[in-house]
């Protein structure tokens, strides 16, 4: 997905980190604080039992005893007062970090372009949102407070090296160079193997996305043999992924280790002649060796929490890239308050990118207010390319569209959306109640969403549940039939009253009673609205006050029911092989 370097990403990532760090910076601070207290209380420990040994057991002019059990109780009372305030203060200066990236997140969700939904599924999104913060900011905030134990030990130590002998010290550093250089060549294949990881783990949501979102078709297929063996590969694939990532994690231990020792040998040479020369005591080089020794195990933890580091920071990096991911373009400035419903369409053309043809080819058009128009012809034919035009949701290649006279490429998205209601083909309904997946985002009133329901016939199915309005519908609305969410899908358009209708196969799954029931509550209900059908099936736009045939992206004829069956082309053709009623007076 990424072409830079693992490394300028990394660094990247790290600092757009950084900057949601600095929101909360004083409650980092304090707990970076706490921490360190803790650590510093750690040598007074062994410092109290130096003095206990050495003088506490003087009886003369030693300390009064009640001194030992207050001082030791003090001490971890304020050594549990720190580990817990640090600990506290970290995990709710992370945990606000964690919840800052998550709303960035859904914010972008709800705004990235159409063309990101090309590869984000749901469960991929619900990776980035929910897990690969909480995972990566969790890991990144216990690993800091390692590093910087780590850290200051190492430093504390090199400080008395320096201190115990210079030279000595200097010398030892002849192998940093080299150290660094194999830390960042293991960093940069963690970086690399951990990068693939994070890749095959994303596989590995779709697939399950796949199977819980499809689970019908798999088992209608039989497939669930095959969907266990694709998971299988993947989830084999990740395994392996990981084991490398660790083996070569863990090959950073031996490594440092063995470039160490290479130090400590030379050192240890050089210090024993130093010795034997007189140039120091045998104190001087049990202490200096001691001291070098003990800098093994820092190290060991600084590069330990440095692979750790990397791999949340690639966690982190999934989650801003939907954070990154572009926003759906808005070229328009204007807001529309109100809106009649008045649609001129000029020479319309659209074309997809990739595409040979256009969708849209030279489309004209009139639809004044509160008319009902139809837009009838063939799968393919380009009649949901229009509304998805009219809606802003695809950018026309030519013409233009007036929306009550303004173009609606100088039309806010927002503002020209308000002045929609659609029902689609694919019906997508909300987890919650009956009444929530009316009202959807929209003040409630209960006599309105009794009243939607009542005309989209769906209130009798209402009136059976136990519930009633507040009946829960599961999972996109899985405990109802295809009808019923139609209807459902239907009602929600009504209750947001907006100028324009438009539904598009909205009563596909009904039957014909039912559709003409739904029809006539809509005409009722439409008042001064503009309505715009789609349909294949020719009895639910007869009553059109205009119908568009179109072909290849193209209006071949328009006019109502009985022009174009008086006509007779195309539209009666359609008509004759339905076998609709060629009644010329509707
Ligand atoms: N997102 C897209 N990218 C590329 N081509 C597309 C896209 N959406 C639609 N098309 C193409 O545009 C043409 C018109 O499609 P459209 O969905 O508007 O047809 P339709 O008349 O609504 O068909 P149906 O009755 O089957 O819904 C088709 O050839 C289709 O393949």
């Amino acid at each position: 997905m990424t072409t830079e370097t693992p490394e300028i990403n990394h660094r990247a990532t790290l600092r757009r980190l950084l900057t949601y760090v600095a929101r909360h910076r004083v409650r980092f601070i304090a707990s970076i604080v706490a921490l360190l207290m803790t650590s510093a209380i750690e040598p007074a420990i062994p410092a109290l039992f130096k003095k206990l040994l050495d003088s506490g057991f003087q009886a003369a002019d030693s300390f009064p005893i009640w001194m030992v059990p207050a001082v030791v109780i003090l001490l971890f009372a304020v050594r549990g007062l720190t580990t817990f305030s640090g600990t506290y203060l970290m995990t709710d200066a992370s945990s606000r970090v964690i919840y800052d990236v998550r709303q960035d997140l859904m914010r972008s969700l709800l705004k990235v372009d159409a063309k990101v939904f090309g590869w984000l599924t749901p469960g991929l999104a619900v990776n980035k949102i929910i897990s690969d913060p909480q995972g990566s900011i969790t890991s990144l905030s216990a690993n800091t407070n390692s590093l910087l134990r780590s850290a200051s030990t190492f430093l504390f130590l090199l400080g008395y090296l320096f201190y115990l002998n210079f030279q000595l010290t200097i010398l030892s550093m002849v192998t940093v160079p080299l150290l660094i250089v194999l830390v960042r060549r293991l960093h940069k294949r963690v970086s690399k193997v951990g990068g693939l990881e994070y890749e095959s783990q994303q596989r590995l949501v779709n697939i399950v996305d796949d199977a819980a979102r499809a689970w019908r078709i798999v088992r209608t297929f039989d497939a669930a043999g095959f969907e266990q063996q694709r998971f299988e590969r993947e989830a084999w694939n990740l395994r392996r992924l990981l084991v490398k990532r660790t083996a070569t994690s863990a090959l950073l231990t031996p490594a440092t280790q063995v470039v160490s020792a290479l130090a400590v040998s030379i050192i240890l040479s050089l210090a024993l002649w130093q010795a034997r020369n007189g140039q120091a005591s045998v104190g001087d080089f049990v202490a200096f060796l001691t001291a070098l020794l003990m800098t093994i195990s820092p190290l060991k933890q600084l590069t330990d929490v440095s692979q750790s580091f990397v791999h949340s920071l690639i966690g982190l990096r999934g989650a801003f890239e939907l954070i990154d991911a572009p926003e759906e373009p808005d070229p328009g400035t204007r807001e529309l308050p109100a809106c009649r419903g008045d649609i001129d369409v000029r020479a319309l053309e659209v074309r997809y990118p990739d595409s040979p043809r256009a969708a849209i080819d030279g489309v004209s058009m009139a639809i004044r207010p509160g008319q009902t128009v139809a837009f009838v012809g063939a799968s393919g034919a380009g009649k949901t390319t229009m509304v998805s035009t009219l809606l802003g949701f695809v950018q026309p290649t030519g013409g233009d569209i007036l929306i009550d006279g303004v173009s609606i490429q100088d039309i806010r998205r927002p503002s020209l959306r308000r002045h929609f209601a659609v029902v689609s083909q694919d019906i997508v309904l909300f987890d919650g109640s009956i009444a929530a997946n009316v009202t959807y985002a929209q003040p409630r009133d209960d006599a309105r969403v009794e009243a939607c329901l009542r005309a989209a016939n769906l209130w009798s199915f209402v009136e059976q549940q136990p519930d009633g309005m507040e009946a829960a519908i599961g999972v996109n609305g899985s405990r109802l039939s295809g009808g019923q969410r139609q209807r459902l899908a239907i009602a929600r358009a009504l209750y947001k009253d907006s100028a324009v209708w438009i539904f598009d196969e909205a009563t596909s799954a009904l039957d014909a009673e039912s559709e003409r029931v739904v029809q006539q509550s809509i005409e009722q209900l439409s008042g001064d609205k503009t309505i715009i059908l789609i349909a294949h099936r020719l009895s639910t736009v007869r009553r059109a006050d205009r119908i568009f045939v179109f072909e290849d992206g193209r209006v071949v004829e328009s006019g109502t029911h009985a022009e174009l069956v008086l006509q007779g082309g195309r539209y009666a053709a359609m008509v004759r092989s339905q076998d609709v009623t060629i009644d010329v007076h509707p």
